[in-house]
């Protein structure tokens, strides 16, 4: 197998076992484990974080320790290397030596070191390598544990029929779904919500079936209603916290009605023309799937709408509806579902039907703002979690939040000028290993770095005609989907945030799912693309920038390792963020495995990866540097992804704190040769110049300023 492919997919066990005794690094806090492992390796970790000394080598929790050849936290050894490394008379040419040339043989040597050389205007250019470290190669395919999928089909003889699911139904999954064997939270559910009237709290990880699992019975139960067509009324309500989690639900309903056509789904969300919702409210749905702000909305306003009805209620990503403020939108929309609610005047019309009113709640998480959201709409609820067995009502509940366990979880601690490289790098390896095709996320911080990083890496992209799934000779830098020549030759970039409009937003959803799996596709996007949504064959998730919550990273990276399926996922952190890892490790019992930058511009650039590492960056610079409205558009990515660290939580603060950012680091990997000053930042360093801001003054800015955040990039309703 190729070195650079980093997908963990051994099945040789007994490598695994011995790899494993070899280790000595488990147990314990993560911190301790790497503080061993480290001083296994004769590297003392240094007592102030040095952003040039961070080029630790990978660091594993199961990984066999490897020596490295000299102590790179050493200053003196760092000089040494500098000299030994690139001796003026014999080194070749290195693509910062261009620039080393047109400033003078006094700056030349600062810029060989690293330390960069002033420019013109206020401009600061840093070299992006201090030394080219020897870099190891490690065997990533035998070093961690394989995991046998958590979220896979049940391979035991449980069928959908077995679970209660009609012939009709059965046919059109086994068929025309390719769907034969049920997952384990479909095997607790369904029997439940087929023959018990009682409320469920389902929580389950991520890509583990939880749509079909609540929409099944849902649509059985319709089936059974032989008076039913599209005027009788709506039976179930279904509510999610995006529009394109929305829309997800709805295409899974509208691909069951195949089988029973009386069946209507309808679905309103904000961003589309409410005129057009009220007429298909007024014509007549049977399920509707709303999103919470656009339903309360046409309660109030669209005198059609009748909930009268309504059987079923479900409430999907529980949590994530707290999350974005709906409480007291859904405590509205509940009440006045109940205060209308005909069903005890109705019930001998549909016998069938259940006799009450059954509400489910699913979320990754049943504590907390989840719970809170179950006191408000659920009675008496049972808690169903994948390990439910299907017949036994009084459960132990064990809060059972993981990330799948064939989920491969990488970190790479970056330093911060060098992150765009890196990115590059993985990238480029992928498109370079997966022959076959690959599917790629990357999570951003906001709507400005999408925007930034998608025309980055799209530069001179052709745009996507959608009818012929042809490139256009022309380029479209207002495309949301564009060709990569950077990355090579039928690699397509996609983008997507808040803040394009809800036609931008579903078509280029609608093509990023439809694109022929062998070909490579890379979605840059901020949160909006974080929760529930089912892309199809996701084969690595890079969480470029860490979530502003905790929980959003089991949902990011649950976008890939869905069904049973492998996947992979890369989490970036800058030097100072290292405690994250205390944050999220209980989402990964087996284990994350540290990836050195290093060995990933290796996979990516190759032999001479500091070389064209720095080449390649240079091009980036260039652009900038001649094309003002790119420039513009570094600036202001650079700024909001400023702005938006500062928004993580308070909590969180002394792992994401904005005043311990290297801000020139920063803006370097924006292609930004300015100083943060220049650019309108500073790190509060300066402002004790400034007049002394009132502590109120400071919190209702700051809040104002998450305000105005939260509604441009998290621009859900
Ligand atoms: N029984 C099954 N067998 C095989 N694949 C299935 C089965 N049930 C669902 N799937 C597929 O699994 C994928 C994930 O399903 P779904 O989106 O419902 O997961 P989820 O649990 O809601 O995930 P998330 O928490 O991320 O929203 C979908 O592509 C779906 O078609």
């Amino acid at each position: 197998m190729d070195d650079d492919l980093f997908l963990n997919i051994s099945t040789d066990t007994s490598s695994v076992v011995s790899k494993k005794t070899n280790s000595k690094s488990t147990g314990g806090k993560w911190k301790e484990r790497r503080k061993a492992q480290l001083s296994n390796r004769g590297i003392n970790k240094p007592k102030k974080e040095n952003i040039s000394s961070a080029n630790s080598t990978a660091v594993t929790k199961k990984a066999p320790l490897e020596k490295k050849p000299e102590d790179s936290t050493s200053k003196d050894n760092q000089v040494i290397k500098s000299k030994h490394l690139y001796p003026a008379e014999n080194r070749k040419k290195r693509p910062a030596d261009d620039e080393n040339e047109a400033r003078g043989p006094n700056k030349q040597s600062r810029l060989v070191e690293g330390k960069g050389v002033p420019g013109k205007n206020n401009t600061f250019v840093s070299s992006l390598f201090t030394s080219n470290s020897e870099v190891t190669a490690r065997d990533y395919d035998n070093e961690m544990e394989v995991h046998a999928p958590s979220n896979a089909p049940l391979a035991d003889s449980t069928t959908f029929s077995g679970l209660g699911m009609n012939e009709i139904i059965n046919k059109q999954l086994t068929e025309h779904m390719k769907l034969t064997n049920p997952t384990k939270i479909q095997r607790s559910v369904l029997p439940r919500l087929l023959t018990r009237e009682r409320d469920l709290f389902v929580q389950a990880q991520t890509g583990s079936g939880k749509t079909l699992a609540f929409v099944l019975p849902i649509f059985q139960k319709l089936m059974e209603v032989e008076s039913l067509n599209r005027t009788t009324g709506i039976f179930a309500l279904i509510l999610a916290p995006t529009r394109e989690l929305a829309t997800q639900i709805y295409s899974v309903l509208e691909t069951l009605t195949r089988c029973c056509h009386r069946i209507v789904p309808g679905i309103v969300i904000g961003g589309e023309k409410k005129k057009s919702e009220k007429a298909r409210l007024r014509k007549g749905v049977n399920i509707l799937v709303a999103t919470p702000g656009r339903l309360a909305d046409h309660i109030e306003n669209t005198e059609r709408l009748d909930l009268s009805n309504v059987r079923f209620v479900v409430l999907d990503e529980g949590d994530k509806l707290m999350e974005l403020g709906f409480e007291e939108t859904i405590t509205k929309i509940v009440k006045d579902i109940d205060s209308t609610s005909r069903i005890s005047t109705t019930t001998k019309l549909y016998p069938t039907l259940p006799k009450r009113r059954i509400n489910v709640l699913c979320s990754a998480t049943i504590k907390g703002n989840a719970k809170k959201l179950g006191e408000i709409s659920l009675v008496d609820a049972e808690i169903i979690t994948a390990s439910s067995v299907p017949d036994v009502e009084d459960l132990e509940i064990i809060e059972n939040v993981a990330a799948p366990d064939q989920l491969l979880q990488q970190v790479c601690v970056t330093p911060p000028k060098l992150r765009l490289v890196t990115l590059a790098s993985i990238l480029k390896n992928i498109v370079k290993v997966q022959t076959e095709g690959s599917r790629t996320m990357i999570f951003l911080s906001c709507s400005d770095s999408v925007d930034f990083h998608f025309q980055a890496f799209s530069k001179d992209g052709k745009k996507l005609n959608k009818a012929t799934n042809e490139f256009d000779e022309e380029s479209d830098q207002q495309s949301t989907v564009l060709s990569s020549p950077l990355l090579g030759e039928g690699v397509i970039i996609y983008k997507l945030h808040g803040s394009l409009s809800q036609q931008t937003r579903t078509a280029t959803l609608s093509s990023f799912t439809k694109a022929p799996a062998s070909q490579h596709t890379i979605m840059f996007c901020t949160d909006v693309a974080s929760r529930g949504l089912d892309l199809p064959y996701i084969s690595t998730v890079i969480e470029y920038d860490p979530p502003f919550a905790t929980e959003d990273h089991l949902h990011r990276i649950g976008r890939t390792a869905r069904a049973g399926k492998s996947g992979r996922s890369v989490l970036f952190l800058l030097p100072t963020e290292e405690k994250y890892l205390d944050l999220i490790e209980h989402y990964h019992p087996n284990g994350v495995q540290h990836v050195s930058y290093e060995e990933l511009l290796k996979t990516g650039f190759g032999k001479k990866w500091d070389f064209d590492a720095t080449t390649w960056h240079l091009d980036v610079e260039r652009w900038l540097l001649e094309d003002q409205s790119a420039h513009d558009l570094a600036a202001r990515a650079f700024t909001s992804h400023i702005r938006a660290y500062a928004t993580h939580l308070s909590s969180e603060r002394d792992v994401f704190n904005v005043k311990s950012l290297h801000l020139g680091h920063l803006a370097k990997a924006f292609g930004l040769r300015e100083t943060p000053k220049k650019l309108g930042i500073n790190s509060g360093s300066t402002s004790s110049k400034k007049k002394k801001e009132n502590p109120k003054d400071v919190m209702f800015r700051k809040a104002r300023n998450a305000a105005k955040a939260q509604s441009d990039e998290f621009n859900f309703m």
